[in-house]
């Protein structure tokens, strides 16, 4: 249902990101991932994407949830949030210069320091969820005139990641929501269709 993921890989006290060649989050630095393709689980894309990107194969990656724009009151689209912890003993010389853009490790600290800029929005906001809290959420992420206003966090059932189809998952999504109470009517849903 959603189009892309995004994944966080970390060893010790350091995330691997990205600091990204385009758009989206261009000369920015993000987690790594890409568009889900056609007849690929969200799942299956995020391990994909992420030895694509790193040349890094992973057997198992967690699931963390989602993470949505609702610009202008619109709900645009998401990505579905993966987390690995790497053994300390794995070695990965960075940096590295790809197609994609710039991979290195970056510290908590860094990510975490109120001036840094350079950042994707979402990754200070909510890396502890992805790396400390076994439950998922949605991470939904406001934007107005193209500036970030301010984001809500809704407990989601892990088990949404465990749909493969599409449309189930669509509709598993707005029924939960809705029986949640985190939609109303005059939040406008502007998905793209697949
Ligand atoms: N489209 C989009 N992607 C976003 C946003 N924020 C954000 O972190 N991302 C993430 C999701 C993906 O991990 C990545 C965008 O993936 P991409 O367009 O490079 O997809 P891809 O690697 O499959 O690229 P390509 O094959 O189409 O060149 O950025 C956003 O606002 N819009």
């Amino acid at each position: 249902m959603f189009k892309y993921n995004i994944c966080f890989l970390k060893q010790n006290d350091q995330i691997l990101l990205l600091n990204r060649e385009k758009p989206s989050w261009m000369g920015r630095w993000n987690g790594v991932g890409g568009k889900i393709e056609e007849n690929e689980s969200p799942r299956e894309s995020a391990l994909r994407e992420i030895e694509e990107e790193t040349g890094i194969a992973l057997d198992s990656i967690d699931f963390k949830g989602i993470v949505t724009w609702i610009v202008d009151g619109k709900l645009t689209g998401g990505m579905y949030a993966y987390f690995a912890e790497l053994p300390s003993d794995f070695i990965y010389e960075t940096p590295i210069k790809t197609p994609e853009g710039i991979l290195d490790w970056k510290s908590l600290d860094w990510i975490m320091h109120p001036e840094n800029n350079g950042i994707a929005d979402i990754i200070p906001k909510s890396i502890h969820r992805f790396i400390d809290d076994a439950n998922c959420y949605e991470h939904r992420c406001f934007y107005e005139n193209d500036k970030w206003t301010h984001d809500i966090l809704i407990e989601l059932d892990k088990d949404m990641d465990q749909m493969t189809d599409k449309e189930k998952m669509h509709d598993w999504y707005f029924r939960e929501q809705f029986r949640k109470g985190h939609t109303s009517d005059n939040m406008v849903f502007a998905l793209q269709p697949d």
